[in-house]
């Protein structure tokens, strides 16, 4: 063990979990199983919706624990982070890299193997994007790191689309798009609410680098386009009326959260607009399913 202090503390499989950020990878999942009921099957065969699911899970799970080993240095200067367990030396870096590449390995061959190479080279991109393009590079780069990186964020429901259908088809773009307009809004209002301590870390986060008002100004507007972005499903007639009243109300929801949230100087008003994104996002594809599936048509 690297760290004394640690070594008191028995190391448990909880530990492990808290590695793959799997509140995260729960949403991620929810996406991508929502891509698989989309794309124009019958119905989605069992073997598929499992393997897929795990596959996914495991590469998206690996992708976070490489986070984790990166940025141990970073995570230990933040409040929010410093009790994560490779920051801590509770899991010394070989263990968290080797446990990454078990979940690593584990998804490709899955994926590979039982579902198709295009969805494994897929979510090869989306592993080697978040955990090496986005945490090695663009994070210390560029306050632009979460809106280039946040590619990998919104492949998910490609990839589930991808592991029934084989093909990339224009609507599971749709998909991808919604979520890669949502990143900003979601991680910038965290990023105000911790802003100082980004600053002390040194990451050039937005409101780091440009200030809270900049970035409450362009939450606002992801938040107008994210608005016009999920209304294409149903636009394009990929989705009917059940999906546009909820995407809709949804959406003008967040907007009054990014409103509140320029017009005010409460840092709670951050996190609540933070907390409302992530059940903004998980609303919005159930949604797409229950449009989908309920043998009801508005419009
Ligand atoms: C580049 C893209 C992204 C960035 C920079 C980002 C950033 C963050 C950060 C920093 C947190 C931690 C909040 C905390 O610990 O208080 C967080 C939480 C969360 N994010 Fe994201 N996120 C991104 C993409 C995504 C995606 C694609 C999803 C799912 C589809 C997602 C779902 C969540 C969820 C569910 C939480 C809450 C976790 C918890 O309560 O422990 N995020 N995000
Ligand atoms: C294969 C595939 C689809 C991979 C998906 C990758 C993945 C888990 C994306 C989630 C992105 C995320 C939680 C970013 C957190 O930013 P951060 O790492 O800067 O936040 P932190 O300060 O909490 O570590």
């Amino acid at each position: 063990m690297s760290n004394s202090a640690a070594t008191n503390t028995a190391t448990s499989w909880k530990d492990y979990l808290e590695l793959t950020k799997p509140k995260v990878v729960l949403l991620i999942l929810l996406t991508a199983v929502v891509g698989m009921y989309m794309a124009p099957v019958e119905t989605v065969p069992i073997d598929v919706l499992i393997i897929a699911t795990v596959g996914i899970g495991f590469a998206s799970g690996g992708a976070a624990v490489v986070n984790h080993v990166v940025d141990q240095r970073i995570d230990a200067i933040m409040a929010r982070t410093l009790k994560r367990p490779v920051a801590t030396g509770k899991i010394d870096s070989k263990r968290a890299i080797l446990f990454a590449v078990f979940l690593s390995v584990t998804s490709m061959v899955l994926l590979y193997v039982f579902i198709n190479p295009l969805t494994a080279v897929l979510t090869f991109f989306g592993l080697v994007g978040y955990a090496f393009v986005y945490t090695m590079y663009l994070k210390r780069a560029t306050p632009q790191n979460i809106v280039i990186g946040g590619l990998s964020g919104a492949i998910p429901p490609l990839l589930g689309w991808t592991a029934v259908d084989g093909q990339v088809h224009p609507h599971a773009l749709l998909l991808v798009l919604i979520i890669f307009v949502w990143t900003p809004p979601h991680f910038w209002a965290l990023a105000i609410f911790r802003r100082d301590e980004y600053a002390k870390a040194e990451i050039p986060m937005l409101p780091v680098t440009h200030g809270i008002a900049f970035t409450k100004l362009n939450i606002v507007l992801y938040t107008i386009l994210l608005l016009f972005a999920a209304a294409l499903p149903y636009l394009t007639g990929m989705s009917k009326g059940i999906y546009l009243i909820s995407s809709t109300i949804l959406g003008l929801i967040f907007l009054f959260y990014a409103i509140k949230l320029k017009n005010s100087d409460e840092r709670r008003i951050a996190m609540d607009t933070f907390k409302y994104s992530i059940n903004y996002l998980m609303l919005l594809f159930v949604a797409l399913l229950v449009d989908r599936y309920l043998p009801v048509e508005i419009f």
